[in-house]
């Protein structure tokens, strides 16, 4: 419903963003990863239309009408810089960002009512914004994104400056927005949140595209994705683990685990016989790299394949 086909982005000398493609089905949750400087602002900024691509386009499916961007009325946006009134309170703020998206004081004042409870906010309505804690504020500024029920939500880290707690909060707010039938897009850098949350995911990297598609198919993509951790009753045997594990990708925690990491399922009966050789073998458990190891495997491959590049040129 969303097509991003072959965008870029330059600031003076900066390439933000570099001939990036992707889309978005209605109705997910989507997430834009990558570190610091990666071009997620940049891109979401062309994503609600604040500014144009220099090449490529942006279009987005809304009936059976292809536009080139999102209509204001149908859009939810939390900016990366958060605009609200500090010296206003709460119910104003909200009040005023219903009103500027053409929604009626008694439907305002309903949904108001509904969100503030979830985010327990209830008792704080008639306070200035700026006495709130920052935690609250962005709750606040979350709740003025979707006042106006809109179809497609674009949230630029919307975990920033939250606490555990309210970070669930937020993350059951999301899910509550995706079963109203609401598309949403969010920056983030809390890959625990994301994992739990994100139906797809786009891991950039200076402004290109590392990793796309289902944390499944990110999983497969990536390989060495399942780690067996073995716990060993005293030091491995050093001859005996450079004989045989050479093949594998391995690292040793405090001389007497080994963790494994195995490209696929079917290694996992090689690695079996083997163990037994190393040692008197304690305990085992597999797991699945989680989405953070995942980032981190997917960033570092990127830099030193961006360096080998620049090398060779
Ligand atoms: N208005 C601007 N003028 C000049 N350079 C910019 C501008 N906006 C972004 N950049 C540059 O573009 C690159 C991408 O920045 P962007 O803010 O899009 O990254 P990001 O992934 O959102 O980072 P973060 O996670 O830190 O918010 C950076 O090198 C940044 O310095």
């Amino acid at each position: 419903m969303i097509c991003v086909e072959q965008v870029s982005k330059e600031y003076s000398s900066t390439i933000a963003v570099n001939q990036l493609s992707f889309s978005v089905n209605k109705g997910e949750i989507f997430a834009l990863l990558g570190p610091n400087g990666a071009g997620k602002s940049s891109l979401v900024r062309m994503l609600v239309g604040f500014t144009k691509p220099d090449s490529g386009s942006v279009s987005i499916q809304l009936a059976n009408r292809y536009l080139s961007e999102i209509p204001a009325h149908k859009l939810g946006y939390l900016p990366e810089d958060r605009g609200l009134y500090g010296e206003k309170t709460l119910l104003q703020n909200l009040h005023y960002f219903a009103a500027l998206h053409g929604v009626s004081k008694p439907d305002a004042q309903k949904n108001i009512d509904y969100w503030l409870a979830r985010f327990d906010l209830i008792g704080r309505e008639n306070e200035p914004l700026k006495s709130l804690s920052k935690g609250n504020q962005q709750k606040v500024q979350l709740i003025t994104a979707i006042l106006h029920s809109p179809e497609i939500v674009i949230l630029d880290e919307p975990f920033s400056g939250l606490d555990p707690v309210n970070q669930e909060k937020v993350v059951q707010f999301l899910a509550e927005l995706k079963q109203q039938g609401m598309t949403v897009i969010l920056s983030a850098h809390q890959m625990a949140m994301v994992e739990k949350l994100a139906d797809r995911m786009l891991l950039m990297n200076k402004g290109e595209a590392v990793l796309y598609g289902t944390l499944d198919a990110i999983r497969a993509h990536i390989g060495g994705a399942l780690e067996l951790e073995v716990g060993y009753a005293g030091e491995l045997n050093a001859e005996a683990l450079q004989q045989h594990f050479s093949q594998f990708n391995y690292r040793l925690n405090k001389q007497c685990t080994l963790v494994v990491s195995l490209e696929n399922k079917s290694q996992v009966n090689d690695v079996l016989t083997i163990l037994p050789q190393l040692g008197q073998v304690m305990h085992i458990s597999s797991r699945n790299m989680d989405l953070h190891q995942m980032y981190l495997k997917a960033i570092e491959s990127h830099q030193s394949k961006s360096i080998r590049q620049g090398e060779a040129q």
